[in-house]
Parts: structure tokens; sequence; C-alpha cells
């Protein structure tokens, strides 16, 4: 059955169109030549690869073999420019990967990566139609090839999610991905992984017709070394070096053995010792691969029997007589590709290439609906998940307008009233007319009853043992003839001796353990002595105000003459709840894709890291949307903030402030490898923003150096803004207003920057 792939839009160059482009030169696959690869940095440096030579003819099978931790993957992952040499050249179908010509990372290459690597809450069907979008396919030719390979590959239901599979079925899955597109070249990392015997023959079937029928190129890894007797050439591996390179057919007959499982041990065997008389002559380079070095590889020399060594002698014999009678399989760089390595002329010059290739800057439209839209799908597949992400920011605002500001209740104060006669059993009697009795009752009168609770004692010294047990939060002690001695206190005036003003006071000790509290009780303390005086002033037909103090309040400029903590603070609960949402939920989505591998694959299916940030910015602005019509509706209908400004720059701010922390999220995903050091990175800068930007305290109340900090963060100009709007209605015509605007495009753009330069220099360091 011919398949012919077919390509829907005419701005982007067809796959034949792209491969044409690399016509003129001859038939190759890939080669390597001298390729080194080290990972760690100081003491951790350890080579992973040493010197490797690879030979790939086009439309061939090559099985990478080799043991767990020998560098397969690396070199792979070098392959498809994902990770970079450190001194060695690669060419791929003519070119360097990475390089604008070479078409790879893109659609001439299928990936099949050791990872998953697939989205576990799409079904088959929709991760097909994802990468189909990304090599920017016809949906009837992806849907064809989905019926094509579900056959082939045996695979379940196309209905069916990824996450519900068996691993084996999710590894065909993962295979048809790598397939579907046709691609020029397959590299297939242990492609039949947890596959059964059957299935594993009609897949290396199928890669036989691929190689012999379309002339495409496979590069294979496995552990099952004698399924690999079905490729052209075999590589075997170890430690980070290729043992050997041949046919499978020339290997047996040149080791004059039955299973390539034996000429793989006998190779390793002879490797060991080649190695320990290596290591006695020269110190070891520090290595990181592992594999086969275990106490089994690792026979001392005399386990080498005369007749093991009398195979080595008929072997070299074998592989002399074939030196001088057989070309050789392998070419030259030279002859490959002299346009690209002229320096190269067939001799093995080992440099490492620092070209740093510049894609094209403009992203492409079908790859950025297929994340757009991949994004969204990943969004509402979970409505639950949705719903909370939508309405976690508006759940922060309801629970601090309910638990912040409010003014404290029903405190217990103790009250020691020695005025009260015990021989009338201490009833506490008051008046109501201009008589000059009993003011304590009076003024207890006045307490509001909803802040205190009074609790009469009989003695300070009982109320005051109240107060260190925690009983009540203070004791109110007025002294034996206080009516008396505040009238003669009034009368003396300014001439009232010390005797008199200690005999007239209202005694109180309070616990101020709590701030808030005590501020509390001392208010309701004053105002009840005001509401008092102005009660008998009236009443003796005084003017009520006349012994108040002479200080007055006139009505506020702006907000309430009485302000709230919570108007105040919640413009910043506001933008710091959407803000934190947004890099939390930025560098989750970012690392865990990178953690499964899928943002690996999407990049060697070509998608660019500027695609994948464009992509995030449209679905976290309707994400963002959401959250701040919630937001407001919740603040401004329910809470009824005060808000005075223009609702329309208060949104664009909060919006700004949304993709602000979306961009620190992605700097923290591009910084961090684990997800465990960027929650703690999260979290890091939850904290340090909530304090240092003035969100629950003004930065006037602030420590001076502090404040300097304060406005280096990414929040505090947008929050000034957002108070000036809320709560003196200024416009934008401010400064105070448009300086947060601003300075959050300044933060966005700075930290997507810095995303994009931190992940440039990782991948080049990785
Ligand atoms: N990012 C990294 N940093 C440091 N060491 C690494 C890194 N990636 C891989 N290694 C090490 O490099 C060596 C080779 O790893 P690689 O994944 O290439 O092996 P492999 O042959 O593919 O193994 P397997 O068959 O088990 O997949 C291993 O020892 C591994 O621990």
């Amino acid at each position: 059955m011919t398949r012919h792939v077919d390509f829907v839009s005419p701005q982007e160059p067809s796959q034949e169109e792209a491969f044409s482009k690399t016509s003129d030169f001859p038939p190759q696959g890939v080669l390597i030549r001298n390729a080194s690869k080290i990972y760690g940095v100081g003491k951790k440096r350890c080579a992973v690869l040493n010197g490797i030579d690879m030979s790939v003819k086009k439309g061939t099978i090559y099985g990478l073999l080799g043991a767990s931790g020998c560098g397969k993957t690396t070199l792979l992952s070098c392959l498809v420019g994902r990770r970079r040499l450190d001194s060695g050249e690669i060419l791929v179908l003519g070119h360097e990967p990475g390089s604008p010509e070479s078409g790879i990372p893109g659609p001439r290459v299928g990936y099949m990566p050791q990872e998953l690597a697939l989205f576990g809450h799409f079904s088959i069907n929709e991760t097909l139609h994802y990468f189909g979008r990304i090599y920017n396919l016809k949906t009837d030719f992806v849907t064809s090839q989905l019926e094509f390979l579900s056959k082939l590959l045996d695979l379940p239901p196309s209905h069916r999610y990824v996450g519900t599979l068996s691993g084996g079925q999710q590894r065909r899955v993962s295979f048809a991905v790598a397939l579907f597109h046709e691609p020029e070249l397959l590299i297939l990392d242990e492609p039949t992984v947890g596959v059964d015997p059957l299935l594993r023959h009609s897949i290396w079937n199928h890669l036989v017709r691929q190689s012999v029928d379309h002339g495409r190129t496979v590069i294979v890894t496995t552990h099952y070394i004698e399924e690999a007797r079905q490729a052209n050439t075999i590589g075997l591996m170890r430690s980070g070096r290729l043992l050997a390179e041949d046919s499978p057919e020339n290997l047996l007959r040149d080791y004059n053995l039955s299973s390539l499982e034996d000429v793989f041990l006998k190779l390793c065997m002879a490797d060991c010792v080649n190695e320990d008389k290596a290591a006695n002559r020269i110190p070891a380079q520090q290595q990181c691969t592992g594999g086969i070095d275990n106490v089994a590889f690792h026979p001392s020399s005399s386990e080498l029997n005369i007749s093991e060594k009398k195979n080595s002698q008929q072997m070299e014999l074998n592989l002399l007589q074939r030196k001088t009678h057989e070309p050789p399989l392998s070419l030259s760089l030279a002859d490959v590709s002299q346009t690209s390595f002229t320096n190269f002329n067939g001799t093995r010059v080992s440099k490492r290439s620092n070209r740093i290739y510049s894609k094209s800057v403009l992203p492409s439209a079908n790859r950025l609906s297929a994340l757009v839209r991949k994004n969204g799908l990943q969004m509402f597949r979970n409505i639950g998940m949705l719903l909370f992400i939508f309405l976690i920011p508006a759940i922060q605002v309801i629970l601090s307008c309910l638990s912040l500001g409010g003014d404290p209740s029903f405190l217990r104060l103790a009250i020691v009233n020695d005025e009260l006669d015990p021989s009338q059993d201490r009833i506490c009697n008051y008046t109501t007319t201009c008589t000059y009795s009993m003011f304590s009752c009076r003024y207890l009168r006045f307490i509001d009853n909803t802040t205190v609770i009074q609790v009469p004692f009989q003695s300070v010294l009982e109320a005051l043992d109240a107060v260190k047990r925690g009983k009540v939060w203070g004791v109110v002690h007025f002294p034996k003839n206080f009516t008396d001695e505040l009238v003669v206190r009034r009368a003396d005036g300014k001439f009232a001796d010390k005797e008199t003003i200690l005999a007239s006071r209202i005694a109180i000790t309070l616990d101020s353990s709590n701030q808030q509290i005590s501020l509390s009780l001392k208010q309701s303390l004053i105002e009840a002595f005001e509401d008092f005086s102005k009660d008998i002033l009236a009443a003796c037909s005084y003017e009520p105000t006349a012994l108040g103090i002479p200080v007055t309040f006139l009505d506020s400029i702006y907000g309430k003459s009485e302000p709230s903590f919570v108007e105040f603070v919640a413009p910043g609960i506001l933008l710091s709840a959407i803000y934190f949402i947004a890099v939390s939920l930025t560098t989750a989505v970012f690392l865990s894709e990178r953690k499964a591998g899928l943002f690996d694959r999407s990049i060697v299916a070509g998608v660019q890291m500027s695609e994948f940030m464009i992509a995030h910015v449209v679905n976290q602005l309707v994400v963002l949307i959401g959250q701040t019509v919630f937001v407001y509706i919740f603040a401004l209908l329910v809470f009824k903030i005060s808000f005075h400004g223009s609702l329309a720059l208060a949104v664009l701010i909060t919006l700004l402030q949304g993709l602000c922390g979306m961009s620190l999220g992605l700097m923290i995903a591009s910084l961090c490898d684990e997800l465990t050091s960027a929650i703690q990175l999260c979290l890091g800068s939850v904290y340090i923003n909530l304090f240092a930007s003035g969100i629950l305290w003004p930065t006037e109340g602030m420590s001076v150096y502090l404040r300097y900090i304060c406005y280096a963060m990414p929040q505090t100009y947008a929050l000034e803004s957002l108070r000036n709007i809320f709560g003196r209605g200024w416009g934008i015509e401010r400064p105070e207003v448009y300086g947060g605007i601003l300075i959050s495009f300044g933060w966005i753009f700075s930290l997507l920057g810095l995303s994009l330069v931190i992940g440039r220099i990782r991948k080049y360091a990785r």
C-alpha cells in the first residue's frame, strides 16, 4: 500500500519540497565522526560518548545495541538536535541537525523517545491529530494513517484516552506517532519494549518495508539483541564507544558465533581486557556510562579460555579478509557533504561545532493552532479543574474579604466596680437625668456590647488572675468614690490634685498580646466615655460636645471617614491571587510537559520555543479573563469594595499582572529540572512578593531599606496603580497609574526574554 504525505497549506514548504532541497547530496542517512559528549561540570564531569564514529546508509535499518546506560539515548538526542556534542560532527540527511537546511527538528524525522511522551488526557485520535497539525498534514491523511497503523500495531479504539491504556498499548501509540507522517528518517528509542513477540515481529516487518519499499532510514535501539538481525547494520555500543559496526551476517561470520548476543558478549569481554590493560598504562577518564561494566560482564583474562582465543584468531582472520576484499561500509564525511564540512577532507578532524542556527523567527500558524488547541483541550477536558482554576482567585478574594479587617467581637472584659454597695447586692443602678450619681454604671451602659462582654468581678486581684489565665482580655476598675471624685476633678479643673485625679480615673489593665484586640478594646472604651460625657452634658442642658477634645476630622477627600482594612487590602489580594496562580500554573504545565518528554517530542517535530510561549500566552489569557471576571464580580458586587475609577483600566492592570506571573512561571520552568525545586522557587517568590510588595501593609510602614527592595518587585507599582484607581478614581493620565502599567509591561518582556535566554543556554549546555 503506497501512502503519500498530504500537506495542507501552500505557505509552508511541503515535505517533498523540503526534502528535494537535499537531493544534490549523495544518498546518506546519518554520519557521526568522533562524537564526544560530557555530562556535568567540575568534579562531576563524566564522559558519556567517547569518540563515536557511526555511518547509517540512507534507506537502511541501523540497530544500535548496547547495555543500559552506555549512551544510546544521548546519541539519539544529539541526532535529533536536542543535545549538543562537546566535540565531533554529526550529519543527518546531509546536514547538521538544527541547521535551517536540515529540516531536523521538523517533519523529516520521526522520533520515538524512550519515555512515553504522550498526553494522558488525549485520546489516540486527538494525539495523532495534534502532531498532524504540527506537521501541517491534511485531516484525511491523518485519519487514514490512523486506520492503517491501528491495524498494523493492533492499537485500541482511537477514542480511548492514552492515560487509560496499558504500558504496551501506550508504547505502540508512541510508535504510531513517530511513524504516521512517513518521515524520511525514523529514530526509535526502544520501540519494542513491552510489546509481545508477535507484534514485535510485525513492527520489524513494517520497519523493513519502510526501508526497502520507501527508502526510509531507520535507527533503532533495542535491548532484544536478536531482533536486530533484521537490521542492515548493527552498531554495538559499550561505555560510550562503538565496539563494532557491521551487518548482522558479517558479525556472526567474523566472530564465528551463532547468535548476536554471543558476539556482543565476546566484544564486551575483549573490550574489558583492553580497558584493564589501558587502565594500567594511562589513568582512565571518568566515565558516566554504566551498562556492561558489571561483574557478570567483567571477566579476568584467565576466563578467556583457549577456545575463545582460537575464536579470536579466526575472527581477526575473517576481518582481515573482509577488509581486503570488501568496500568499506562507512562513507567519509567528505564524501557525504563537502559543502557542509570542507575542513574535513576525510581526515579525523574533531572540532566542536559552535554554530547556533537562527531558525525562522516567525511562528507558524499551523503549529500555533495545534498548540493552542492542545492547551485548550487539556484545559477543558477536566471541567472540575478548569472551574477550580477560574474560581481560585475569586475564592481567595472571598476568603480575605470575610476574614480580614472585621472588628473583633464578644471580647470578655472583667469589670471591678468598687462604687457598688455590697449591702445592696452590688446592683448597678443609674439614672439618665442630670444627677451626679453612679457614674460608673452610667458609663458601662455606653460600652458597645457587641465588642465587649462585661464580666463582673468582686476584686481587682481576682480579675487580674482571670486575665493571667486568659479568661478575660482585661480589667476595668472603678474606684470606690469614682462619681464624687470625678465631679470634684471637673470642678477643680486645672487645680485638681493628684489624689483626686487618681481616685477619679477608670483604671484599665489589658492583655495586649493581641494588637488588634487591644486596639479594639481601647477604641471601644474611649468611645463609650465620649458618649457618656455627651449624655450627661445633654441631660444637664449643656452643649454635648463641650468637653470633647478639640480635634475634628472633616469629610475625607478620598475614601470613607472610617476606612476599613479590607478596602486597603482587597486590590492587593486580587492582584496577588491572579499573579500567583499564573506563576504556579505556568511552572506546573511547562515542567510536567518537559518531564514527560512531551516538550522534546514537540520540539523534535518542529515546534519552536517561542511558539510554545505564544500558545501558552493565548490560553493563559483565556484563563486570566475568566479569573478576572469572577474576582471583580465578588469584590465589587458581592463585597461592595469601594471603587471610584475606570473598570477597564483596573482590568487591564489585573490582566497584565497575570501575564507577569505567567512570565515568571516560564522563567522558573526554564531554570528548574525538578518539580520540587520549581515549587520551592514558586513558594519563595510568593512569600517575598506578599510581604515586600505592599500587599498586606503599606510600603510607608516598612523599614527604609526594605522599601528599595519593595520597589524592585513586579507587583508594587501595579498595586499602587490599582489602589489609586480603586480608592481615588485616578485615570490613565496620572503617572501613578500609567507608571504601574508601563512597569508591568517591562516585567513581562524582561521575564519572557530571560526565559528564552535561559532555555537557549540550558539547551546548548545539555
Ligand atoms: N542529563 C544528564 N546528566 C548527567 N548524566 C546523564 C544525563 N543523562 C544521562 N546521563 C547518564 O549518561 C549515561 C548514558 O545515558 P543514556 O540515557 O544515554 O543511556 P542509554 O544507553 O540510553 O541507557 P538505556 O538503555 O537504559 O536507556 C547514563 O549513565 C546516565 O546516567
